[in-house]
């Protein structure tokens, strides 16, 4: 072989060898790919099934084979089962739980079958709370393991408007949708809580014509598709008038006002075409959409597009009429409720139409302004009650924190006493005397407010009355008093509140649930009187007034006030700081000035038993008509009074009453009763002072000087009457024989007094004796003479107590001037030893004089401290000023009234009503 061959092979060879190892390493590379190319396609197809979801992969009909082929086996069950899985908690529970809650929160006509409500109007008033969804259909969550429906239902009236948008070919899905969702709506509530309007771009008539009927009832509008504008300025109207009404109130929406709804909502279905509104109505609607919610405005939009700033929920109703919500996402498919039966709808409707018409027109009583049950409400944000009715729906009047004072206007006759005991009434029927407690005060002349207090004929009383004040015109200090009283209890709730660290009565009760708060509603009928002079009781009511005006309010105090005089008004004008706050406003036909006029003259043509209500402060655009009923007739007030006095807590006391033509009743009086024998010093009840509590005028005879008392007056009856209770007050607290009492009576008027209340003492037990003048002079010496004796120590016992009752002191005083020839002294000397130092002594001498001059005559000229307490009839005032204060200038007399002053007391004088001092009838 030659070398060349050679070389030739061996290189061959290397060849051979190099493709070998060649061809291995090719081999192998495609082996690996081969296996990578099957891997891919593996993690390629879960991919996809996860990717696009195992249910639609499914039915996809490009991955047919693939999920047909074994090698993709594997990912095919590991995806199954992840989705079973990932579903489990859904599929146990999701369902179930949805039609739970759909039930519990869209209760009756809301989510039911149409079956089981449909022609029956609802009966519904929103006390028991508006229901949070309404059903449009079924849900079905497709890309479940094991598909499972439910209902599915949209928010609405007061959480949400809703948005339904659809193609041309299921337009008539969403009618039907709507047609649905406004009948459930007008079904649920009773007639007239639910109006509808509707606007249609394309037609006048013809959208929704199943609910026509409703047109009959004024429940449907339907609006001119020239015209959005007016339907849009009507719904804004509203909106501004609600916000300043009801909202005034300090609730942030209709909804929250208390109880039923007292506004009816609004329903506004627009349907488009699927083309932009005009700029200024989209705006409009924006607004209308942002504000509406929380005055009861609904917007239902079909097919207009929209942008809302606020809660909107949307339905989507594709071309093969399924449809999506925004409240379920898009992965619930909504089969929405096919439309309720046409030939039941229509009558439906007029059904509902006639209900409302009844309504309307029935003459409602004043039994329908009472609840169906009593005392249900709470009072801690205010009160609110309905006093008449506008086209059969109730009128309201509340107040609270926000509307804190009333004032109601009419001329004689026009109804407003009536009105009152609608009010009151109607406040009494809805919270408990532990809720609401009433004063009552009346400047008329003539009782219309005994009716509440315990009577002969009648002995029921008003469970909530607390005070009741008649026959008070003469006695215009009781309105001081009630006053007073009212910014004593204002002051005493401001410090329970500070003690808890809140401001409002509302918090109080939050912080202290315990606690007794009511809120207080004082009515003072003709309440002008109350300023009708310029004195110091107009100066002090003024001022207490003004106090409670602004500073009531939030300590839940609020102030009815009513008039029939313009001057009574026209006064309260000048003080706005206290008007400003009597926001409430009540004008009866003809009222002047209540309203803000000229503005507001609805008053003027208001016919007879209506009253326009007005919670602006008399402003036109809140007035409210209201037909008033009769609520003074027999088997109004009365009946409700007798059968809320039934129910009345046990431990309930009466209200006192205040009538200022009676004569207080000395043995009738607590303070009189709760009087027992003491050691030290006795107290004397002089007469009854004007006041809540009705308590006694009192001064205590203390072993000081100047503890006398002087009666001055012409009349012998008012002087009897103090000396009387005077005397037989002290008498009460000797035990008997331990006290002397002497009378005397100088005037023959006043012997038939005198002479009965020294047979009362006797009665007794008291050891008492009754002279005349010719007895007076050796009284006078001899209690002196025994006075004298012991200040100088001539007896050393203590002497026992001693009242002289004098009757007409002055007619003695001639006789009294004559000097003993022996000592040189006179009577009157032993007059004023007796006054000088018998009270250090226990001897108190309680006199008649029948003026002033002639208690001056008595007295050492220009020293008149020995008389300390005084009480004076038909005196001027300034003739007192020697007495008393300078306050004493503002007193005129007046029948049965004296003006009382003890000057160890009192800043002021105080008038005070003389007792009957006989039996207790
Ligand atoms: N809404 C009403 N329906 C039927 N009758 C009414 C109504 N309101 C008042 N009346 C009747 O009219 C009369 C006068 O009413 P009321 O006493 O309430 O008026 P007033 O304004 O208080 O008058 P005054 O100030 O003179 O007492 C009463 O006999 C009353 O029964």
């Amino acid at each position: 072989m030659s070398r060349r061959d050679e070389r030739r092979r061996r290189i061959e060879a290397s060849f051979e060898e190099f493709r070998r190892a060649v061809a291995a390493a090719l081999g192998n590379a495609s082996r690996e790919l081969r296996q990578l190319v099957d891997e891919r396609a593996r993690d390629m197809f879960e991919v996809m099934l996860r990717g696009e979801g195992v249910d639609r992969a499914m039915a996809d009909p490009v991955l047919k084979k693939a999920l047909q082929a074994e090698r993709f086996e594997r990912q095919l069950a590991r995806t199954m089962i992840d989705r079973v899985e990932a579903f489990r908690e859904w599929s146990e529970r999701g369902p179930s739980r949805l039609t739970a809650l759909v039930n519990a929160v869209a209760p009756g006509a809301a989510s039911w079958p149409p079956e089981r409500w449909l022609g029956r109007p609802g009966t519904a008033d929103g006390s028991d709370g508006v229901p949070e969804l309404w059903r449009i259909g079924t849900g079905m969550v497709l890309s479940a393991p094991e598909p499972q429906t439910f209902p599915v239902a949209v928010p609405l009236l007061d959480h949400s408007h809703l948005h339904v948008v659809s193609t041309p070919d299921s337009r008539m899905v969403a009618d039907a949708l709507v047609e649905n969702l406004l009948l459930r709506l007008v079904s649920y509530f009773q007639p007239g809580l639910v109006n509808i309007h509707v606007w249609d771009v394309n037609q006048l008539t013809g959208s929704l014509p199943g609910l026509y009927p409703l047109t009959r009832a004024g429940l449907l509008t339907v609006h001119d598709p020239a015209r959005l504008h007016e339907l849009l300025d009507e719904l804004s109207d509203h909106i501004r008038r609600v916000h300043t009404g009801v909202l005034v109130e300090g609730h942030q929406s209709v909804r929250s006002v208390g109880g039923r709804r007292t506004e009816p909502w609004r329903v506004a279905v627009l349907f488009g075409n699927r083309q932009a509104l005009r700029e200024e109505h989209q705006q409009q609607l924006q607004r209308v959409a942002r504000n509406g919610l929380a005055c009861g405005v609904q917007l239902i939009i079909v097919d207009i597009p929209v942008s809302v700033n606020s809660p909107i929920e949307t339905v989507v109703i594709a071309e093969d009429q399924s449809a999506t919500t925004t409240m379920t996402g898009k992965h619930v498919t909504v089969a929405l409720d096919p439309q309720f039966p046409q030939t039941q709808v229509p009558r439906a409707c007029a059904t509902i139409a006639e209900k409302r018409e009844e309504r309307r027109t029935r003459l409602s009583t004043f039994a329908d302004l009472l609840p169906e049950s009593f005392w249900q409400d709470s009072s801690a944000a205010g009160v609110v009650a309905p006093v008449g009715y506008d086209e059969g729906e109730p009128v309201h009047v509340g107040l609270g924190d926000t509307s804190p004072h009333a004032l109601i206007g009419g001329p004689s006759g026009s109804g407003k006493t009536n009105f009152l005991y609608a009010m009151l009434g109607s406040l009494a029927a809805r919270y408990h005397p532990e809720e609401l407690e009433l004063y009552l005060l009346d400047f008329k002349e003539g009782v219309s407010f005994a009716q509440f207090a315990p009577g002969r004929k009648d002995p029921t009383w008003l469970p909530h009355a607390r005070l009741v004040g008649v026959n008070v015109n003469t006695d215009r200090e009781f309105g001081v008093a009630l006053l007073r009283f009212l910014a004593d209890e204002m002051r005493r709730r401001a410090d329970a509140a500070k003690q808890h660290e809140v401001t409002k009565l509302e918090q109080l009760r939050e912080e202290d649930p315990d606690g007794r708060w009511p809120r207080i509603v004082a009515v003072i009928d003709e309440f002008q009187y109350l300023f009708g002079e310029r004195d110091q009781v107009t100066a002090q009511a003024t001022q207490l007034l003004e106090d409670v005006a602004r500073r009531g309010r939030s300590q839940g105090i609020h102030l009815v006030l009513s008039s029939q005089d313009v001057s009574g008004i026209e006064g309260f004008w000048g003080k706005s700081a206290i008007f400003e706050q009597f926001t409430v406003r009540i004008a009866l036909p003809k009222a002047r000035r209540v309203l803000a006029e000229p503005q507001n003259d609805a008053a003027v043509e208001l016919p007879r038993w209506h009253a326009v209500v007005n919670h602006e402060s008399g402003v036109r655009p809140g007035n409210a008509i209201a037909r008033i009923p009769d609520a003074t007739g027999r088997g109004t007030f009365d009946k409700l009074q007798a059968e809320l006095h039934a129910r009345r807590p046990a431990d309930l006391a009466e209200p006192i009453l205040f009538d200022g033509s009676k004569v207080p009743n000395l043995q009738a009086l607590p303070d009189f009763q709760a009087l027992r024998p003491v050691e030290g010093n006795p107290t004397v009840l002089l007469g009854q002072v004007i006041d809540v509590a009705g308590s006694a005028a009192k001064v205590r005879f203390a072993r000081t000087p100047g503890r006398n008392i002087a009666v001055i007056g012409s009349l012998a009856e008012d002087a009897a009457a103090v000396l009387g209770g005077a005397t037989l007050s002290l008498a009460r607290q000797h035990e008997v024989g331990a006290a002397q009492f002497s009378l005397a009576c100088l005037a023959e008027d006043a012997w038939p007094y005198a002479d009965k209340l020294c047979k009362q003492l006797r009665n007794a037990g008291h050891s008492a004796d009754l002279l005349g003048l010719d007895g007076i002079r050796t009284l006078l010496d001899a209690t002196a003479a025994r006075l004298t004796a012991s200040i100088t120590g001539e007896t050393g016992a203590p002497l026992p107590p001693h009242y002289l009752v004098v009757y007409a002191v002055d007619a003695a005083h001639t006789l009294l001037e004559n000097k003993n020839p022996t000592t040189r002294m006179s009577g009157v000397d032993s007059l004023r030893t007796v006054l000088k130092h018998g009270p250090e002594n226990r001897t108190h001498l309680l006199g008649w004089w029948r003026g002033v001059q002639r208690l001056k005559n008595s007295l050492p000229p220009g020293v008149y401290d020995d008389i300390g307490a005084w009480l004076a009839f038909d005196v001027q005032g300034k003739e007192l000023l020697s007495f008393g204060p300078e306050q004493v200038m503002a007193w005129s007399p007046r029948p049965r009234r004296g003006l009382f002053f003890d000057r160890f007391e009192h800043s002021r004088p105080q008038v005070v009503i003389p007792f009957d001092t006989g039996e207790e009838s």
